[in-house]
């Protein structure tokens, strides 16, 4: 069971400029300039952790290439591409779309490097070279809708990823679970009336994009009931996204008959992450993790690629993504995360009832799929 592993140094030159955390500064308007918060550093660290830990060297290393035209289009709109396009060519770059997405000069054929590398990761797993794989890109892809970028997203790499697995390589229906701490809805509404694309999101209520991400969001025509959402109460834990796993997830995925499952790997639910407010540890990454593995085990002969979307916290993102990556790989955990007795205590709350209520919304609607 060969893991396969993307990584570029040219995802680390995607320039998300002097912005402060989230806003374009603006000395004139009182607005600082800072680094963005969507900036290189969390997943360099992540990939010297890897290599350091000496898991690189048991990953099959992929080389990502870059999207065609084709290709992006299977999933955004021409005026779309050519918007990224046209910041990407500004020596100063530009935005995405929603004002909170730089497109730094040159970011264009960097975001194609980072579908790419998904695309890559896809045609691997047909090919039977492996059987799970994960791609620590950038610039993140899950809110980008097919005409918008938004939320740091240019363009949706799941997605785009998602349309060649069914176009390219046939297979047929694709399960796409996401784990980042805001919703997933660029993924979700790409596929909204999609019946061979299952979307499950998992993430903060009402967080980001704001007013989104809510149960009642269940797919629409023929995709009605294809799109679950666990929109999980700030301060949510271990405990609750568990429950959530073992209640909604893997039910889901029983029900839908995946020929892959796709994760949209986003770390930002950590304990520690400054654009969130859950309680996950690497313990919990590594607990979902291993339920997908085995999931994929039961359902797809193992087919599960994971794309990196959020995860801010540049000490404790890596700690994250290693415990992900060695349950994607099936080997026990080189190095222990320093982090764990310091968190031991808070993070090991009781599920509470008011996300029970949450899960238990969402589970009564898992008899919808088919
Ligand atoms: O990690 C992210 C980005 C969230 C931010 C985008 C603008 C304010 C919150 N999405 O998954
Ligand atoms: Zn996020």
């Amino acid at each position: 069971m060969a893991t396969g592993y993307v990584f570029h140094p040219e995802y680390l030159w995607h320039d998300t400029g002097t912005s402060a955390g989230v806003l374009p500064a603006d000395p004139t308007a009182g607005v600082q300039p800072a680094v963005h918060i969507e900036n290189p550093e969390a997943k360099r660290r992540t990939h010297e952790l890897i290599h350091l830990s000496g898991l690189l060297a048991e990953l099959l290393v992929v080389e990502p290439r870059r999207a065609t035209m084709t290709e992006l289009l299977r999933v955004h709109t021409p005026a779309h591409v050519q918007h990224i396009r046209a910041q990407s060519d500004l020596r100063g770059g530009g935005d995405a779309g929603d004002g909170f997405s730089p497109v730094g000069h040159g970011s264009y054929d960097i975001a194609r490097l980072a579908a790419g590398g998904l695309l890559a990761l896809v045609t691997a797993v047909a090919d039977g070279d492996i059987t799970t794989g994960y791609a620590l890109t950038r610039p993140p892809g899950h809110h980008a809708t097919a005409d918008t970028g938004m939320g740091f997203c240019l363009f949706n790499n799941l997605a785009i990823a998602a349309r060649h697995a069914r176009t390219v390589h046939g297979l047929a229906r694709i399960a796409i679970v996401d784990w980042d701490a805001h919703h997933g809805n660029g993924t979700q509404t790409i596929f909204y009336a999609d019946p061979t694309v299952l979307t499950i999101s998992l993430h903060q209520a009402n967080c980001f994009p704001p007013d989104s991400g809510w149960t009642h969001e269940n797919g629409t025509a023929q995709g009605a009931g294809h799109a679950l959402n666990v929109p999980l109460p700030p301060g949510s834990g271990h405990a609750a996204y568990l429950q959530t796993m073992h209640q909604v997830v893997i039910p889901a995925l029983d029900r839908f008959g995946p020929d892959l499952i796709l994760l949209a790997n986003g770390v930002d639910a950590n304990v520690f992450d400054p654009m969130a407010r859950q309680m996950l540890t690497t313990a919990t990454y590594r607990q979902m993790t291993r339920l997908l593995v085995d999931a994929a085990d039961r359902l797809c002969h193992g087919r599960l690629i994971a794309a990196h979307e959020g995860g801010y916290s540049p000490f404790y993102t890596p700690y994250c993504v290693l415990a992900v990556l060695e349950e994607l790989t099936g080997t026990t955990t080189r190095i222990t995360d320093p982090y764990a007795t310091i968190v031991a205590a808070y993070t090991s709350e009781p599920l509470q009832p008011h996300q029970q209520d949450v899960i238990d919304a969402a589970a009564d609607l898992v008899p919808r799929i088919t």
